[in-house]
């Protein structure tokens, strides 16, 4: 299965993404950022379709031209598959029909709570003794999608924001692999794939095998 990643940030879940074996067709980056680098290090096609150079779109088409952008890049790569690894931009149209139920995001809270960038740091705010992370699937609403994985993490005394991240990224380094490994051999576009027992039953052995 030909799999795209879209980063933003310092790329340590696309590396470890690789480093489970699922060897991206193409990285893709909404502003530069370490995560191009690691993966041009890694021998991997490495894209910047920067988003500064949408802003002379009118705001409002601006989003959407983007989107459009990033679903050539895919479409140009013969993409099937897409894994958002810490990507910074709100996505929609055509790219989400495109890979309905086969594009996916890690993000760094036990959704529903703390939704957004700034997720991590909201949980502090809140108090809370235990965040995690989410495995979902991208819809038009953001962080909204069907969850398809979810492990807790407990907020320590003396956490800031840096060191909870620390430790949600050690989680996401094995789980988002653990479900991206496992859907390729299940997903299949526009249909609920990850409600079968199947995908459930082989996923859990993945996890088994893959857990710290
Ligand atoms: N249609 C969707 N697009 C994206 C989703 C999604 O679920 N549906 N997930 C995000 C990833 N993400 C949280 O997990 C997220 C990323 C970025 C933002 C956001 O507010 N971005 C701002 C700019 C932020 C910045 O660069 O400072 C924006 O795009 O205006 C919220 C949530 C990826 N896309
Ligand atoms: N809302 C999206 C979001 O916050 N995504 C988060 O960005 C980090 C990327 O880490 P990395 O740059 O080390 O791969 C990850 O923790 C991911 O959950």
């Amino acid at each position: 299965m030909r799999v795209a990643v879209l980063v933003s940030g310092v790329g340590s879940i696309m590396e470890a993404i690789h480093g489970r074996g699922l060897v991206p067709a193409l990285v893709l980056a909404d502003r530069p950022c370490r995560g191009l680098e690691i993966a041009r290090s890694l021998g991997i096609p490495a894209t910047l379709l920067d988003r500064g150079h949408f802003l002379d779109q009118h705001h409002r088409l601006r989003r959407r031209a983007y989107s459009d952008a990033v679903l050539g890049a895919l479409q140009q790569e013969g993409v099937e598959f897409v894994a958002l690894a810490g990507f910074g931009t709100i996505l929609e149209g055509s790219v989400l029909e495109e890979f309905a139920s086969v594009m996916f995001n890690t993000h760094p809270s036990l959704l529903p709570s703390f939704p957004g960038w700034h997720a991590v740091e909201q949980a502090l705010a809140n108090g809370v003794k235990v965040t995690g992370t989410t495995v979902h699937l991208v819809v038009p609403t953001v962080d909204a999608g069907p969850i398809i994985a979810q492990e807790p993490v407990r907020v320590l005394p003396g956490d800031d924001v840096d060191s909870l991240h620390q430790r949600i990224k050690e989680v996401e380094r094995w789980l988002y692999p653990s479900v991206l490994v496992t859907a390729q051999h299940h997903a299949v576009r526009g249909q609920s794939w990850w409600s079968t027992d199947s995908f459930y039953a082989e996923f859990e052995q993945e996890v088994q095998r893959c857990r710290p």
